[in-house]
């Protein structure tokens, strides 16, 4: 459907990977959620070393530093998820940390292109080898983890105990005694693919929440009250801030990147239980999360922004989190192949969010002008857009 065979070398569509899905799972939820305390200081740590370098980066203005909040946020989503997957060392050579923020951009850019270009084209590598510079990023994170996951494991210069917390330490740990795998390149392969989920979506709903923070100087405040010292900010603390979490869940209600959710292929003829609809086998069926999310009955005022809905409203949507499942809320898909990484994504976005809002009065460099556009069943935030970003007196 999205070319996944180029872009995520030869990844099979067809594939119904239970033994992944079930690796994932351990590797994110289970474990990995009980690490993400332990490993919550090394964030900080990069969350604001990312910031510091970000704002080096930005023009400065009469009011502040102006910066594209586009590559500000990817850039330090990037920057912070990169820990959680391969430590701090790996992660700060400058080849590396660029392709793991290229990667991400190209499979998007080929997706985009295998939709437009013919058959005969995106069937092949073409496209995708121009598109990816012959797969530069792709080769060098593959070949690195490839390493780090394979004879260079024992050898990998990642101090203890941050090493062992590594989602790359940890996928090689688990597979060790399985015969599905088939060494370090198919372990690099996966991992991979669980890259590009955890770095192309994070980043643009973080994009979406400054937009939408930019114009609420009164949530700004409420937010700085409820985060307080940053040095205070434990992990528990930090995933517990009710507005901040009931903030961005509306944001992201409203903006999801994509009006479909749960996407999945036919690969025999179905029937559903009800009689209808017949969807044939190679066919691919979704639901939408527009309307799920829309739901009056479920949302009063649906839309509405309502930065507080999910403190204060009446509704049955009352207290629950940004990270919960539910046919309310499509945004991490449903059932068992639900997102299994959605406290990672939770956690990198709260950091991000929390140290930009804690340390600066954020507004948009040109209030007036677009700042989203929309492609098929998606919408993205505009490259161009910029905040500037006004240093507080004391944090
Ligand atoms: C805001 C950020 C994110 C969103 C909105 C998101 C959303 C989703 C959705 C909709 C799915 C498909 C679920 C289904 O088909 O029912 C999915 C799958 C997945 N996500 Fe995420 N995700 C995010 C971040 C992450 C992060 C940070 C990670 C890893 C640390 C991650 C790892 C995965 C994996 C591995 C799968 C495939 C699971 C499987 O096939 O069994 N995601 N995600």
């Amino acid at each position: 459907m999205f070319g996944f065979k180029h872009t995520l070398n030869n990844f099979n569509h067809d594939e119904v990977a239970q033994v992944k899905s079930r690796l994932l799972g351990r590797l994110l939820q289970i474990q990995g959620v009980n690490n993400l305390p332990k490993i919550f200081p090394y964030l900080v740590k990069r969350v604001e070393q990312s910031l510091a370098e970000q704002t080096a980066l930005g023009k400065t203005t009469p009011d502040g530093v102006s910066l594209p909040i586009a590559s500000t946020v990817r850039t330090m989503a990037s920057r912070v998820m990169s820990v959680l997957f391969f430590g701090e060392s790996t992660s700060s050579d400058p080849i590396f940390a660029d392709a793991l923020l290229r990667h991400p951009k190209d499979m998007v850019s080929c997706m985009g292109a295998f939709q437009i270009t013919p058959s005969f084209f995106s069937s092949g590598s073409f496209v995708h080898s121009i598109i990816t510079r012959r797969g530069e990023a792709q080769g060098i994170i593959l070949n690195r983890l490839a390493h780090i996951m394979g004879t260079g494991r024992d050898t990998w210069n990642e101090q203890s105990p941050l090493k062992e917390l590594t989602l790359a330490w940890n996928i090689s740990s688990l597979t060790s005694d399985s015969t599905y795998w088939h060494g370090p390149s198919h372990l690099a392969q996966t991992l991979l693919g669980v890259w590009f989920a955890a770095a192309h979506q994070p980043w643009m709903n973080l994009a979406f929440i400054m937009l939408q923070l930019s114009t609420q100087p009164d949530t700004q405040a409420a937010l700085r009250l409820e985060i307080g010292a940053l040095d205070q900010l434990s992990y528990d603390k930090l995933m517990n801030l009710p507005l901040l979490d009931s903030f961005i869940k509306e944001t992201v209600r409203l903006h999801p990147l994509d009006t479909l959710a749960v996407r999945r292929k036919a690969l025999q003829p179905y029937t559903f239980a009800a009689g209808a609809p017949h969807v044939p086998a190679g066919a691919t069926v979704a639901a939408s999360s527009q309307d799920a999310m829309r739901d009056s009955a479920h949302y009063p005022q649906p839309d509405v922004f309502q930065s507080r809905r999910f403190v204060d409203t009446e509704s049955e949507a009352r207290d629950t989190k940004f990270t919960e499942v539910s046919e309310k809320f499509l945004v991490w898909g449903f059932g068992s192949l639900a997102c299994p990484g959605r406290f990672h994504a939770s956690i990198v976005m709260k950091l991000v969010i929390a140290h930009i809002v804690a340390r600066y009065d954020i507004k948009l460099e040109d209030a007036k002008a677009r700042t989203m556009w929309s492609w098929e069943t998606f919408t993205m935030p505009y490259e161009g857009t910029r905040f500037v970003l006004e240093e507080l007196a004391t944090v």
